[in-house]
């Protein structure tokens, strides 16, 4: 714990020094935490953030040269993962009786894709210290691959852990997603549990709609039955940004 605090108060006050910059979600790199507001909890955890797609996006002097497979690794599960996204969001539009191609279009040619690679190291702490504080993800949908447990999701009441599967990506849905099908996808609560035994790695590759495009629910998925819950929104991952600073949730600004 007396770790913890004391790491804690070294990242606010680097933080402090940073939150200035405007459009801080768009930062890259590595970074000990992402919570730059004071009086908020920091999450336990370091990570490297890296946009991968567009490609012309892709800022290099944040991708590690050493190891020396770092960057050819990453580029290729990029790109894999860029395939995973095509048939994910083909496959979600089909279960809904919609135009395969729906989410896809609203996603946009220019779709941005980033991943984040997190360290959760192994914490003695008592249990109420977080990995990673409750949350959802401002994306469309988030693909996660996880190396140990860890990973909760909130659902009336209740906290589930996720299971680790071996070479699994667990699909979590985002505010974004949530908002395109009308609310018929939802965009879950959740967090990482701190682990005094071991330590965990994962990453999360982050899909999100083009910069500067607007999304809105599907037409298909707006009827007498299901009126239209949110309207159209544009640039939503910074807004969820702002709000999450803050500890709290954004959707309620994309409500109709
Ligand atoms: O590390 C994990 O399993 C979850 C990561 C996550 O929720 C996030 O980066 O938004
Ligand atoms: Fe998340």
């Amino acid at each position: 714990m007396r770790h913890f605090r004391s790491q804690g108060s070294s990242l606010n006050s680097h933080w402090k020094r940073r939150r200035n910059t405007p459009k801080q979600w768009s930062f890259e790199g590595y970074a000990a935490d992402s919570v730059p507001k004071e009086d908020q909890s920091l999450n336990r955890c370091d990570h490297l953030f890296l946009t991968v797609y567009p490609e012309d996006l892709r800022k290099l002097k944040f991708w590690p040269e050493s190891p020396s497979s770092f960057r050819e690794v990453l580029r290729e599960y990029s790109e894999k993962m860029k395939m995973v996204t095509e048939l994910t969001s083909k496959a979600m539009a089909k279960s809904l009786n919609l135009e395969e191609n729906c989410f896809l279009n609203q996603f946009g040619e220019r779709a941005m894709l980033q991943a984040r690679s997190i360290y959760y190291s192994k914490c003695q702490g008592p249990d109420l210290i977080l990995g990673l504080k409750p949350h959802t993800d401002g994306t469309g949908y988030t693909l996660l691959l996880q190396d140990e447990v860890g990973l909760q999701v909130f659902n009336k009441d209740k906290w589930y852990a996720v299971p680790k599967i071996s070479h699994a990506i667990f699909i979590l849905m985002g505010d974004q997603m949530e908002i395109m099908t009308n609310g018929v996808f939802k965009s879950p609560v959740h967090r990482v549990l701190s682990n005094s035994e071991r330590e965990r790695v994962s990453i999360a590759m982050f899909y999100a709609p083009e910069k500067g495009k607007e999304i809105g629910p599907e037409d298909g998925l707006v009827n007498d039955e299901r009126p239209r819950l949110f309207k159209k929104v544009k640039d939503y991952a910074y807004t969820h940004w702002e709000y999450y600073q803050r500890g709290m949730r954004a959707l309620h600004t994309a409500k109709a």
